[in-house]
């Protein structure tokens, strides 16, 4: 890749043990770019037979890495940081070629995924533990927290770069190694943050990253009992079907799963605000984000308007190669990603609604940003994650309908409403049954607060002084004295 400054961030291979290593089988996997088809790179397509060596690897270097000092843990955290900052223009192209979205997006992922090495890096250092005082004279007691050990994780293509850190940095922040399987479509963008931690005396094993079939890779990872825990992030389908293989080894888990974020804007709200909030929500990363808004509820007093003043934004929207500058819209990462968001379309048309703006497929994997009007509970979209650059208009009239409508799903990840009054506003967040809500902002994602669902979308925080906890076991130790 020709316009990358540092060619040698483009990885080919997985990195194992410290080592750059082909699959035994010479069998790699094309990674090709969503916005032209070409291939961006090959990566080895790793047998599950290889994959307990991994494992072991990464048990003797997590028992070594454990013993070092928090400080010098720290201390190799922030240099990974400071690594991915100097290389954020390489990381950011590296990124767009391989997933789609626009460089700007790209470059701020990368800032994303960082934070998360930088805040870990600092609470690295702040893993304390308790005296209790003891039930008798001749006890003593404390309580300690050690790492879990050694983890996988498993990360979906939509954010290449932010879902490895969003785990990776609690994990060796903590003590404990990681074995990485990023997804198949986006693998270039882990394997460099890989060739970073090398470079920044992350020492060999403690950070690992393997690529090839996800189904025969995750079976070797969650049957094994040396792994001790396993994150993933992706949808609820197959969080359900890790979980229930993590059974037989009662692994630690947490899951970031799937999303059908509500997206309330009651008559009180700024309607500017609310509009641009609504873009920032529902358009990133052309929809493909588990918080991005999914159903949008207007009340009725101002649906008119609030769909007005969001055609006309959605309509300037420039849709193209990620690489272009000026494009808002980049690609879609699949052409089945193009089909679900034509089906919601097609199903909500036949119910009932209006498309209003959008909606064309614009050859390739490009598809024009869309808004539907008229939409109802009864329409797919209404249940089903879309996943794409598809916006459905729903009209309500009282505070509690909106809400019941709101809550009415399986999953329960983010939440946005916008209104002005304060005493709303509280009775509103608390009532909606999410694991994060944003009040009067479509954008909540940061690396100091706890990312994560409830119900069906998922299980466990990250990012936040929560996030380390998912990687730490509490130890009681009573002493006689
Ligand atoms: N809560 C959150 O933060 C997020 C949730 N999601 C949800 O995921 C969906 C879209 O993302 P998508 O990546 O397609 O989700 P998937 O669940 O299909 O894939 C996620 C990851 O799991 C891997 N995978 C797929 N099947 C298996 C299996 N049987 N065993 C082990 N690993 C497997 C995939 O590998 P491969 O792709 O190589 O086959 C990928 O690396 C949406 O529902 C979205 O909401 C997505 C991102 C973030
Ligand atoms: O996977 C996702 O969709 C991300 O978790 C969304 S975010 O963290 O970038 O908001």
């Amino acid at each position: 890749m020709s316009k990358l400054k540092d060619p040698t961030l483009l990885k080919e291979a997985c990195l194992i043990d410290g080592a750059w290593v082909q699959a035994a089988s010479g069998e790699t996997i094309a990674v090709t770019n969503p916005a032209d088809g070409s291939v961006v790179g090959r990566v080895p397509h790793l047998a599950a037979e290889e994959i307990p060596a991994v494992i072991a690897a990464s048990a003797v270097a997590q028992r070594a890495w454990a013993a070092l000092p928090a400080k010098e843990r720290a201390a190799k955290l922030r240099r990974w940081f400071d690594l991915m900052i100097e290389n954020v223009d390489d990381l950011g192209l590296i990124m767009t070629l391989e997933q789609g979205k626009p460089l700007a997006e790209a470059k701020g992922e990368i800032a994303y995924a960082a934070s998360f090495i930088e805040w870990f890096a600092e609470e690295a250092k702040r893993i304390y533990g308790d005296t209790i005082p003891a039930p008798k004279a001749d006890q003593r007691i404390t309580v300690i927290r050690q790492p879990i050990g050694v983890t996988a994780a498993i990360t979906p293509w939509n954010f290449p770069a932010a879902m490895i850190t969003r785990k990776a940095a609690p994990a060796l922040a903590a003590g404990c190694s990681m074995i990485v399987r990023p997804a198949d479509l986006t693998p270039l963008s882990a394997l460099a943050l890989g060739e970073l931690a090398n470079r920044a005396g992350i020492p060999a094993g403690v950070l690992q990253i393997v690529t090839g079939s996800a189904s025969k890779i995750g079976k070797v990872l969650t049957d094994s009992d040396v792994v001790r825990k396993l994150s993933f992030t992706g949808s609820t389908e197959v969080g359900r079907l890790l979980m229930a293989q993590c059974a037989p080894t009662i692994k630690k888990m947490s899951l970031e799963l799937g999303g059908n974020a509500p997206f309330i804007v009651f008559d009180d709200a700024d309607l500017d605000a609310a509009v641009e909030g609504a873009m920032a929500s529902k358009y990133r990363n052309a929809g493909q984000t588990c918080v991005c808004a999914n159903r949008i509820y207007v009340q009725r007093g101002v649906y008119d308007a609030f769909a007005a003043k969001l055609q006309a934004k959605v309509a300037a929207l420039k849709v193209g190669d990620g690489t272009e500058p000026g494009t808002d819209i980049g690609p879609m990462i699949e052409p089945k990603a193009l089909d679900k968001v034509e089906d919601h379309i097609r199903d909500a048309l036949e119910k009932g609604a209006a498309l209003v703006q959008g909606g064309k497929r614009l050859g390739g994997l490009f598809f024009e940003p869309a808004i539907l009007t008229g939409v109802t509970p009864a329409m797919k979209v209404a249940k089903e994650e879309t996943f794409g650059p598809l916006a459905p208009l729903f009209a309500f009239d009282t505070e509690e309908e909106v809400v019941a409508m709101a809550n009415d799903t399986i999953f329960g990840l983010a939440a946005y409403f916008y209104t002005r009054d304060h005493a709303r506003m509280v009775r509103v967040s608390e009532a909606l049954e999410y694991g994060m809500v944003g009040h009067n902002t479509g954008l909540i994602s940061n690396e100091v607060a706890p990312f994560g669902g409830v119900k069906q979308s998922g299980l466990g925080r990250e990012g936040s002084k929560y996030g380390i906890e998912e990687y730490l076991e509490i130890k009681y130790i009573c002493s006689a004295v």
